[in-house]
């Protein structure tokens, strides 16, 4: 499998954010985006989970489901965790599984693997913001998708967690997966930088 860009533009808000991106991304490789604030890399992941129009060039995945967009291929990261406060953290992991197809490890397996086992019957609204963080990530373990777009994956999470989360990330890749991140800090696995645009 892989992603390929060209001449990738993006606008948001009439604005041109980027132009005339080109990447590749191969199955088993994990690439970081960089760039200052503003320069446009969670509107990229967005753009290549299908959440942005792309406004000119051209975005093509090799070797998936022709049946199935690129963005059904991805799992999406964002920075807003989409639960519902007063369902449980185990009800939560158990919609965003079945909504999103489902196919990965059992959802007590990777909550517990995710440290947050032990809070499955707690309202989701009771978590801290990294427990929230590791519930959002459960999702990558139960639903299998080759493409991951994280967009600071990192954010909230302690050093424990982040060393899970590099393991996870590192299990995904070598088995073929692709891992696009955007991150202003190290992920904890070799990567391959992709700096893009300026802020604006
Ligand atoms: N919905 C929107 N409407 C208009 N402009 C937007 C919208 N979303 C983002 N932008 C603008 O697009 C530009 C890129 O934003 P984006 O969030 O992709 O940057 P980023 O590189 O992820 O930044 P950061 O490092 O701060 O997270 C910014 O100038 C932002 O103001």
């Amino acid at each position: 499998m892989r992603l390929t860009a060209h001449a990738l533009t993006c606008q948001r808000g009439g604005r041109i954010v980027f132009a005339g991106l080109d990447f590749s991304i191969a199955a088993g490789e994990a690439v970081q985006v960089t760039g200052p604030n503003g320069a446009g890399k969670s509107s990229l992941l967005r753009l290549v989970a299908g959440l942005v129009r792309i406004e000119s060039g051209r975005l093509a995945l090799e070797g998936g489901d022709p049946e199935a967009s690129i963005g059904e291929h991805c799992h999406y990261c964002g920075h807003q965790d989409a639960f519902k406060g007063s369902l449980t953290v185990a009800e939560n992991l158990a919609f965003w599984t079945a909504y999103l197809g489902g196919g990965g490890q059992d959802p007590q397996t990777a909550m517990d693997r995710l440290g947050i086992g032990h809070l499955a019957a707690l309202p989701a609204g009771y978590l801290s913001a990294g427990q929230r963080r590791r519930l959002a990530l459960a999702r990558l373990l139960t639903v299998a998708r080759p493409v991951w777009l994280l967009d600071e994956p990192t954010a909230a999470l302690d050093v424990a967690s982040q060393k899970v989360l590099a393991g996870i990330m590192a299990e995904h890749v070598a088995a073929g997966g692709l891992l696009l991140a955007a991150t202003h800090g190290p992920l904890g696995l070799p990567t391959r930088e992709l700096a893009i645009g300026r802020a604006t």
